[in-house]
């Protein structure tokens, strides 16, 4: 997950690969509160890892659940068979409108009939979430429900830990127009109590997302629990239910995280390995109502196949087509809506979506602010959304996205990098897609291409113990980009070729075979970069490259072509999505000498004398100030004047003398120059 304060995303010219989704958010939670509300216990596979039901977990756990994460991913729970264990806590609940509705309704009903009192808070946002509906809903059935902060809206006390008798002879009445979720919580729920009569619930009004109440009673039907539906808005939950465990239960990929990939599908040019995505986990036969967007997004000319539980799409029409389209069904997904609006032939109007404006933030007036800093033209209303593409290429605007803490913001937005303009997107607060999707972008980066001169590098080189390992690695994990620490690989090198048994003695190296063997194992290295951390095939083998063994082969294997021209290769392949910065000599000069910032970090020799000298006896070591400075003035000597990759600077490159700054201060200077010459120097 990128945790940086912001992310850029190059301008992106292709996607084709395949995407493996994480599990459904919907059909997580409900199935973890299913499975807690059981008897016995459930195992299940493929539940989503996010921030949503790390809340919904963490609240089984606060009620006593057994919640046990097993070897093979899946995750047991030991059900409580609807008797409380717990009878007072506070549970915290985050964003998770999924974890606060259902939660609120069951826990209602068992500290009423039960005895007992639980607070539920949770983010400031979702204070100001409406609730009121279900509220009221188990206020008519005897729940005592207070409002701990506002009228209306969580934080709410369930029970006031005296038993008290439910009415359960009337239907219960609850509205569905804010939001389906408080009818899911209430079906739920309900069985718990539905164990000498018929419980009736009569949904009043107009019920939005309706294809959201599917996925629930699907999934009471996994759990033995079969609701009547009497029309459209009468639910019986038939006397003597009891939550059945299935035993076991696998969710599906979340088939609103698929819109995106989707919508990539639909607008990014085929890549020269393959043409179009393929979606795994989520496919035709998903209980989830947001595969419907399927259909929306072959009206806008994606062309889609798809099998049960696998799709595939490829751009078909090109411009997309402009569509008008009540989105009452798919509320999360026709956010993607209105971004592939962008690339649209005309403008494109997205009904019935008033919910927006009570989701994690007001997400119509959020597309709307963000679309048009891009360049579109839109027009809101209290329930649609009319989005008109900026009309050519040059209107288009390099934005910096606000995301509001909205999760589906930030993955919506993300692609507005293949504008036809070629400007790059900035996303703020990246680390937002937390809720539903953690490693979004790397799912993203991994299927997207650009051309390499399009995506960043910034070269950090400078004299020894000048402190560039530190300022890059710290670069590199502001920014979100990969590092290059490239005076590592000749190390590398060497052992890697130790561990194969391939010799490095300098008699061996002059047989051409062993050039070229040295060769090929330098091209096909798996190296990474971490901080100060060198990972080789996933092995971290920092301790190892710093022995004088690896010191010594690394300089006798430097000396064979083979091995520098396979190491250029591999520096090169370094610059992936979304940007590179590379430390050591010659990156600015040989290896990437149009890299948009080059940084030549200096400071006195006395100044990194002291540092080495702090470092060393830090660690344990004896060492000697005089001697340490002594070496440094012949190391720097010699370096600068040797003919091979010479210390220099680069032309272009800007100078730093950190003498007298920390490492924070010169991370400072160099974000500043970064953020200086970037495509959103305001933000
Ligand atoms: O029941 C569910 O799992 C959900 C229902 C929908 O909410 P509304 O019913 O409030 O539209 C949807 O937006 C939300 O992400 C998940
Ligand atoms: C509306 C959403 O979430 P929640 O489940 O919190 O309602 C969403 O994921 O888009």
């Amino acid at each position: 997950m990128y945790t940086t304060e912001f992310l850029d995303i190059p301008p992106l010219t292709g996607a084709s690969g395949t995407v493996h989704l994480p599990g459904s958010k919907s059909i997580s939670n409900r199935v973890l509160l299913l499975a807690a509300l059981s008897e016995g216990v459930t195992t299940i596979s493929d539940l989503l890892d996010s921030d949503d039901t790390r809340v919904m977990l963490q609240a089984l756990r606060q009620l006593d659940c057994g919640v046990e994460p097993l070897a093979n991913g899946q995750l047991r729970i030991q059900g409580l068979g609807g008797q409380l264990r717990i009878k007072q806590t506070d549970l915290f609940l985050g964003n998770a409108g999924t974890a606060m509705r259902p939660l609120s309704a069951a826990l209602g009903l068992l500290a009423s009939t039960q005895g007992a009192q639980f607070e539920l808070s949770g983010v400031p946002r979702m204070h100001e979430r409406p609730i009121g509906d279900l509220v009221e809903a188990l206020r008519q059935l005897g729940c005592p429900v207070s409002y701990l902060g506002n009228d209306g809206f969580p934080p709410l006390r369930l029970g006031d830990g005296l038993i008290h008798p439910l009415m359960l002879d009337a239907p219960i009445r609850v509205r569905g127009d804010v939001s389906s979720q408080f009818l899911t919580a209430l079906l739920l729920a309900l069985p718990l109590v539905a164990t000498e009569q018929d419980v009736v619930i009569e949904v009043v009004g107009e019920l939005i997302s309706r294809p959201y109440i599917d996925i629930t009673l699907k999934l009471l039907g996994k759990f033995g629990l079969h609701i009547r539906e009497e029309g459209a808005s009468r639910f019986v939950i038939p006397a003597g239910s009891r939550y059945r465990s299935p035993g076991e239960i696998a969710v599906e990929g979340d088939a609103s995280s698929a819109s995106y990939f989707i919508a990539l599908g639909a607008l990014a040019p085929p890549t020269a390995i393959a043409n179009g995505i393929t979606i795994e986990g989520v496919g035709l036969a998903s209980i989830q109502g947001d595969i419907r967007f399927v259909e929306a997004a072959r009206l806008m000319g994606a062309e889609i196949t798809g099998e049960a539980n696998r799709l595939h799409i490829r751009r078909g029409a090109w411009p997309l087509k402009a569509v008008d389209l009540d989105c009452n069904h798919i509320p999360d997904a026709a956010m993607t809506l209105a971004v592939m609006a962008l690339y649209a032939d005309g403008t494109t109007t997205l009904r019935n979506i008033a919910s927006w404006r009570v989701k994690e933030t007001d997400r119509i007036a959020a597309m709307a602010n963000e679309g048009r800093k891009l360049g579109a033209t839109i027009e809101e209303g209290p329930d649609f959304i009319r989005i008109t593409p900026p009309p050519n290429p040059e209107s288009w605007r390099a934005a910096s996205i606000h995301t509001y803490d909205d999760h589906r913001v930030a993955m919506c937005f993300s692609l507005a990098a293949f504008n036809p303009a070629g400007l790059p997107v900035r996303i703020e607060d990246p680390k937002c897609v937390a809720k539903t999707f953690p490693d979004y972008f790397e799912a993203l980066f991994q299927v997207c291409e650009t051309a390499p001169q399009r995506i960043p590098v910034i070269c950090v080189d400078g004299p020894t113990a000048s402190g560039k390992g530190t300022l890059a690695s710290e670069i590199a994990d502001r920014l979100g980009y990969h590092l290059l620490d490239s005076g590592a690989l000749y190390r590398l090198v060497g052992l890697a070729a130790d561990k194969k048994g391939l010799s490095t003695d300098d008699q061996t190296l002059k047989e051409p075979a062993q050039a070229r063997r040295l060769g090929e194992l330098a091209a096909a290295m798996n190296v990474r970069f971490e901080g100060h951390q060198t990972y080789l095939d996933g092995q971290d083998v920092s301790d190892a490259l710093r022995t004088e063994s690896a010191g010594m082969a690394a300089s006798r294997v430097s000396a064979i072509p083979q091995v520098r021209a396979a190491l250029l290769q591999l520096q090169h392949g370094f610059r992936r999505l979304p940007g590179l910065v590379a430390d050591g000599r010659d990156m600015g000069t040989v290896i990437f000498p149009g890299a948009p910032l080059k940084v030549f970090l200096t400071a006195s020799a006395e100044q990194r004398a002291q540092r080495r000298y702090k470092q060393l006896i830090s660690k344990g070591n004896a060492a000697n100030i005089d001697s340490l400075l002594a070496d440094l003035v012949a190391r720097d000597l010699r370096d600068s004047s040797r003919t091979h990759a010479p210390l220099k600077p680069a032309e272009d490159a800007l100078q730093l003398d950190n003498s007298a700054l920390d490492v924070e201060q010169s991370v400072k200077q160099v974000l500043g120059w970064w953020q200086s010459q970037s495509a959103f120097p305001g933000n």
